[in-house]
């Protein structure tokens, strides 16, 4: 069985508090948008996991697709299967790539070998795996709090709009975006602002890693500020950088803009 385990943008990213086990509480908008990568499982006599596209660091056993197999294989009497992931969603680019192959890894053994577990027990696994991934279960647009992986419904559809994805060959490692950031209450209500159309959003909603990291590296607020020239109604970084992403009313044609990155485009559903 194949499955697309897509990516996320952040729409705001509030980081308000340090917690006692050494994470951060925030507050932010999940949205899923289609970049996606291909995870491929089938019946085989011994388990086995590779992958090609993009070159994913660290070993492969410790894979996170393995590491959420692992995790089910704890508690069901999983048969043996190999799996293939084609990795093309970008890196340590904010985008949780490697936390939607987590989730979806989940959801499609789920699926498969028929264990009949609910969502919220799935989102429970997910939440073991890293901070991300839970979101990744349901995968709608969601206002989320604590960790990044407890959720509630929002109003909000940007089915029509089109999305440009630009990630500058930079990758961020989240724990270094992390330590950059003094966390502070709101300023802004987030889940107000979100109300209001996206060409509002500009003067009211924004991702609290920019600051620190548009300093570091400059080709981020470059990108923001090109986005804008080129229509946007609304531009930021998702999540730890280092993506940028602009929503703009309808297709817009690059002008050969942003050539020499990694570009991806299409509309919201
Ligand atoms: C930046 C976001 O993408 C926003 O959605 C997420 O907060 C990152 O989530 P993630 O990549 O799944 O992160 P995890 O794998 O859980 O944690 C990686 C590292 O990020 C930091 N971390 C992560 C999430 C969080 N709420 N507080 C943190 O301080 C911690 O240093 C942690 O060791
Ligand atoms: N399936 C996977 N895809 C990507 N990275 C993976 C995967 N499994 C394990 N990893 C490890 O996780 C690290 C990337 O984590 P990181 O959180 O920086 O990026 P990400 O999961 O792609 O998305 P984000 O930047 O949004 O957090 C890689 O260096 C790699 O060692």
């Amino acid at each position: 069985m194949i499955t697309f385990p897509n990516a996320k943008i952040n729409i705001g990213l509030h980081i308000t508090e340090k917690r006692s086990d050494g994470f951060h509480n925030l507050e932010s908008c999940f949205y899923p948008v289609g970049w996606s990568d291909v995870l491929e499982v089938i019946p085989a006599t011994e388990f086995s996991f590779s992958s090609s596209g993009i070159d994913i660091p660290g070993d492969p056993a410790k894979n996170l697709c393995v590491k959420a197999y692992e995790l089910l294989k704890k508690d069901f009497s999983l048969p043996p299967l190999s799996m293939h992931l084609l990795k093309i969603v970008p890196i340590g680019a904010g985008m949780g790539g490697g936390s939607s192959d987590a989730a979806f890894t989940l959801s499609l053994l789920n699926q498969v070998y028929d264990l009949k577990l609910s969502t919220e027990a799935l989102e429970n696994y997910a939440r073991t795996l890293g901070s991300d991934c839970a979101f990744f279960i349901q995968n709608k647009p969601v206002y989320c709090y604590e960790k990044g992986d407890r959720f509630a419904d929002i109003p909000l559809s940007l089915q029509g709009k089109y999305i440009v994805l630009v990630y500058p060959n930079l990758h961020i490692s989240t724990a270094e975006a992390y330590a950059g950031v003094k966390p502070q209450a709101p300023k802004v209500n987030l889940l107000e602002a979100l109300q209001r159309p996206p060409a509002e959003w500009r003067h009211s909603i924004q991702n609290d890693f920019e600051k620190g990291l548009f300093e570091k590296y400059t080709v981020l607020p470059e990108l923001k500020a090109k986005m804008y020239a080129l229509g946007a109604e609304y531009a930021a970084m998702t999540g730890s950088g280092s993506t940028i992403y602009g929503i703009f009313e309808k297709e817009v044609d690059l002008q050969n803009n942003f050539n020499q990155y990694t570009v991806w485009k299409g509309e919201l559903l």
